[in-house]
């Protein structure tokens, strides 16, 4: 035995742990300064020598040494660690590995190999290391100024491979080492041979389901792309296995590339093809992309598309989205790319930014979200604006004009959140409905940043011109659409609506209402303005069935249809996919809303009494219903978004009817808001 041995321990005693047990026991102690179950882990900074130096520095151990290590940043501003020692690096392979204990995802497990030399040249050696790391290790360190420092601490398990030359096959590994130590390292509690090296590969196995067994990828086999209902499948193609003389493994080739893909034709993701990926089916189905994604995510949940420089990978299942959104948090911001691609569009606000700035941010805007004043101020613009749209109407339904419902809510949008949030009257809602160059930039730009996330080449071709500051909150848009879209989901349920409205008016108010002349507009308006007046804060708030009714909207029609976020560090999802550092997860709203795995047999209905029981509204999870995101960057204005949408549909639906225009096409375009490609033309007619 190297190293000391523990006083504490009679003779005979060995450490072998499971992945579970080293953190919870272990790590998370050291972490917050609790005693551990026995001290014979050292706190050494491993990156200070090389790993052959490193049993002399433990305190106990054979084979493996353990060991409580800081990590510091590799740059100032990044979260990437610094992993050069002495004489060479530590290097990352193969992918993280969630820690479970029971379902609560404690932790993740990283192996390393150690490399002499300095990169790109260094050259491998038989070193391993498996970092432990708490799943909130960085809320540890509070950021100061000037320090390299990332998580507290990490702790590390460091071994030499044994009876193995480099670079043969894994499975090699498992033959010979699982015949050399029978011992304990499963984290989930089933005893099984201890391996270092199998352990090794149960970082590339699927943790989710449960199955400890290695997957051996190697080149000319094709890693696991699609999970269906949480099981984890990867197919092999046969006679593509690389060629391997002595130490040395061949790449593929392009031939075998090109018979990898064509192999894979009939597998039920999309097609992929060398170096381009899946781009070319991507590109192909891109002005129908919400609805492609649903053809995918209704058979396999989970769907990884390989693109030129990354890989997207698209979730609809609620324990993958919270994961993401929630439990693992940390580890999926906005990101570089999702910044640098939407830049010129959303700046440095918070819609686009990440760590200490948008934390920020956010709790800034908390504040004034939170505020009573604020919520009265916007009640009453929410009402004005409402009635200036009702008078467009009551013109147009006069002259028998069509009118454009979208950009009717966009000018009533814009006009009330500069009012809100700026006190400025932009008038863009004006009787003569004056030119809005800023919404048509604004959707002009949105078009075309939305493009970047499939177009490799969007770099070289960039040649925005306009102004910069087109700066606009996504929020704005949102509001507009969603009203957009109850008015063709939600015709049929008006009359519901406003007998409710009414209902509830005549009993709570005993206020004689205004006698109008039907053709006469004054008067109509004069009415207009009295019921409008019974709408409150409160008094809407009680609409269950108007609720309900644009709930159900937003569940088929998201106004953020899919939101991509940046992957950190390589992850697995608990339906066992994993995700690499550099690519971007997307939860799928648009999806999510028409799965029946999600929703039941009747997910594609427009149906609003799913969300009422005994006539009072019931909010599904977050995670499930994810229209305004979830988790620590749940959308901020959700309560007053349904403020607006509850105000103007409850004075709309009740004094107007609408026709759609014969003969509209109904459909989408392509941005990273749910808007319709050509607008909806309504006819409107005013209601006694
Ligand atoms: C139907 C209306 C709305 C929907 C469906 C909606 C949805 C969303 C979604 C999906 C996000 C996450 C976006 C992302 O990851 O980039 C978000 C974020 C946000 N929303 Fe909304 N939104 C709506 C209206 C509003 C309104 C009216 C406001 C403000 C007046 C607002 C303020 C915000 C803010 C500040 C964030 C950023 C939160 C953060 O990153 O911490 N939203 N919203």
């Amino acid at each position: 035995m190297q190293g000391k041995t523990s006083s504490d321990l009679p003779p005979g005693f060995r450490f072998h742990p499971t992945d579970e047990e080293l953190i919870i026991y272990y790590l998370r102690n050291q972490a917050t300064s609790r005693p551990l179950p026995v001290s014979i882990i050292p706190e050494v900074d491993i990156y200070k020598f090389d790993p052959w130096q490193l049993p002399e520095k433990a305190e106990f151990g054979e084979n493996e040494w353990y060991f409580f290590t800081p990590r510091d940043r590799k740059y100032p501003n990044g979260v990437r660690p610094n992993r050069a020692t002495v004489s060479g690096y530590w290097k990352a392979t193969g992918t993280d590995k969630a820690i479970y204990s029971g379902s609560k995802y404690v932790g993740v497990k990283k192996a390393l190999v150690f490399y002499k030399g300095r990169p790109p040249k260094g050259i491998k050696s038989d070193w391993i290391m498996h970092e432990y790391r708490l799943n909130d290790s960085r809320k540890q360190v509070k950021q100061q100024n000037g320090s390299m420092r990332l998580d507290d601490w990490v702790l590390c398990r460091i071994y030499k491979k044994r009876n193995i030359g480099r670079n043969l096959e894994e499975k090699v590994e498992i033959t010979n080492t699982q015949l050399e130590k029978p011992v304990a390292n499963d984290a989930t509690s089933k005893r099984q041979p201890y391996n270092p090296s199998l352990d090794f590969q149960n970082v590339m196995s699927n943790a989710g389901t449960g199955t400890d067994h290695a997957e051996n990828f190697q080149l000319g086999e094709m890693a696991t792309h699609y999970t269906n209902s949480g099981k984890f499948q990867h197919h092999i193609v046969k006679n593509l296995e690389p060629k391997s003389h002595g130490n040395k493994v061949e790449s593929v080739n392009t031939m075998d590339c090109i018979l990898l893909r064509w192999n894979q034709r009939n597998k039920k993701g999309p097609k992929t093809w060398p170096i381009v990926g899946a781009a070319i089916e991507q590109l192909v189905n891109y002005e129908r992309m919400h609805d492609w994604l649903v053809e995918y995510l209704s058979k396999l949940r989970t769907v990884v598309v390989p693109m030129p420089f990354t890989t997207y990978t698209y979730i609809a299942d609620p324990a993958n989205v919270e994961h993401v959104l929630k439990t693992n948090f940390a580890n999926y911001p906005k990101g570089d790319t999702y910044h640098s691609y939407m830049e010129v569009l959303l700046g440095e606000g918070i819609f686009n930014v990440d760590g200490e700035v948008w934390r920020k941010q956010r709790k800034t805007a908390s504040f004034e979200f939170a505020s009573k004043n604020l919520r009265d101020f916007s009640t009453r613009v929410f009402r004005e604006y409402s009635l200036k749209l009702s008078s467009i109407l009551s013109h147009a339904s006069s002259n028998n004009q069509e009118v454009d419902m979208q950009e009717l809510f966009m000018r009533m949008t814009l006009d009330s959140i500069c009012k809100v949030g700026f006190g400025v009257e932009i008038g863009t809602l004006a009787p003569n409905l004056p030119d809005n160059c800023f919404a048509q930039a604004f959707d002009t730009a949105n078009i075309i940043v939305t493009l970047r996330f499939i177009d490799p080449l969007w770099k070289i071709k960039n040649s925005l011109t306009w102004d910069q500051k087109l700066y606009l909150t996504r929020a704005l848009k949102s509001l507009m659409i969603s009203p957009t879209l109850s008015f063709v989901e939600g015709k049929q349920k008006w009359e519901k609506l406003e007998s409710a409205i009414i209902a509830r008016r005549a009993k709570e108010e005993s206020v004689t209402l205004l006698q109008f002349d039907f053709d006469d507009l004054e008067s109509f308006t004069q009415r207009a303005v009295q019921y409008a007046g019974f709408l409150t804060y409160d008094s809407l708030g009680k609409l269950y069935y108007l609720h309900a009714v644009i709930t159900e909207t937003l569940r088929l029609y998201p106004a953020v249809p899919q939101d991509p976020k940046g992957i950190l560090e390589d992850d697995i999802l608990p339906d066992g996919t994993k995700v690499k550092a550099g690519g971007m997860v997307t939860y799928v709203p648009y999806s999510m809303g028409r799965m029946e795995y999600n929703w039941g047999s009747d997910a594609a209905s427009f149906k609003p009494e799913r969300w009422l029981k005994d006539g009072f509204f019931q909010n599904a999870s977050p995670f499930k219903f994810t229209a305004f995101q979830a988790g620590p960057r749940i959308c901020l204005g959700k309560d007053s978004a349904y403020l607006q949408m509850k105000m103007t549909l409850a004075i709309l639906c009740r004094f107007f009817k609408f026709d759609l225009v014969p003969n509209h096409p109904v459909q989408y375009r392509m941005m990273t808001i749910l808007s319709m490609a050509h607008g909806l033309k309504l006819r409107a007619s005013r209601l006694s």
